[in-house]
């Protein structure tokens, strides 16, 4: 239980596919400054859970808050000018573009006066210096030359850059979807960095993962999804991974008191 506001939250979330309810009355609430991990079965209604707080799925009842707020995103566009980033496991990068025209991609910097507000010219260095500020601060600065096309960049660094991309422009909330899962040990660990570097910012992060290690690993609360709706938080201090995974399964129900102490 939390005394504080949420900055996202959401109420009673309904959402059907025809047939199949993929969000069934489901509650969520993400607290500022801390790494919220989702986790569930397949289809258990992550994906749409994510989606339905960042514009990309209207939900069919429910509601949802942004610091207390009742928020109403029409697309993901709207949620992000509202400072909601998510990353999506296919991430949406142009290979053959540069490290800084992906970071920039949709609000490239133009240069000041006529240049730019008529001629609609970019400012490059600006935004070089930029991107290269970021990536520094995040510690990314293992990819040497920004103008490298991002098809070059080995799996950790493009989702280095994506979720720089992310931090770096006023982000309130930062969604993450399996941000390990096509990775190897060694870039896991440094995508697990770069998380908990960006929540040490204050920047809090939600991060879908079907990687128990690395969710009990970083995850501060643990919301466990089953069939479309919450089914309880977990600290990773309190259970085990087989615990959480047993609850997940529907293999073990959860104690009664942690369904309300969430
Ligand atoms: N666009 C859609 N049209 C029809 N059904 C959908 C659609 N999106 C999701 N569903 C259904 O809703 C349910 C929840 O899907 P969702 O992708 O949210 O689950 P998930 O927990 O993210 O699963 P996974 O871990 O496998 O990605 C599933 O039964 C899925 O088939």
């Amino acid at each position: 239980m939390q005394a504080q506001t949420p900055i996202l939250e959401a109420k009673n979330l309904v959402k059907r596919y025809g047939r199949v309810t993929a969000l069934d009355h489901c509650d969520f609430e993400l607290y500022p400054g801390e790494i919220l991990a989702v986790i569930g079965d397949n289809g258990a209604g992550k994906s749409t859970l994510i989606k339905a707080i960042s514009g990309a799925v209207i939900p069919d009842e429910g509601q949802v808050y942004m610091d207390g707020n009742q928020i109403h995103f029409a697309s993901p566009l709207d949620a992000r000018e509202q400072g909601i980033e998510t990353v999506y496991q296919q991430l949406a990068m142009s290979p053959a573009l540069s490290i800084v025209d992906n970071m920039f991609m949709g609000r490239e910097l133009l240069k000041p006066g006529i240049m730019g507000k008529f001629l609609r010219q970019l400012d490059r260095p600006a935004m070089e210096k930029f991107a290269r500020e970021k990536l520094n601060e995040l510690g990314l600065m293992t990819i040497q030359n920004i103008q490298q096309a991002v098809e070059t960049l080995s799996g950790g660094q493009r989702q280095g850059v994506a979720v720089a991309r992310a931090a770096a422009f006023g982000s309130k909330v930062i969604i993450l979807d399996e941000p390990t899962a096509a990775l190897g040990v060694k870039e896991s660990r440094r995508v697990l960095e770069l998380i908990l570097e960006v929540k040490s910012r204050g920047i809090p992060i939600v991060l879908i993962s079907h990687n128990m290690p690395h969710v009990f690993e970083v995850a501060d609360r643990i919301h466990i999804h089953r069939l479309g709706k919450r089914l309880c938080v977990i600290r990773p201090d309190d259970y085990t991974m087989n615990d959480a995974v047993s609850f997940m399964t529907g293999a073990k129900e959860p104690p009664q008191q942690l369904a309300q102490a969430v």
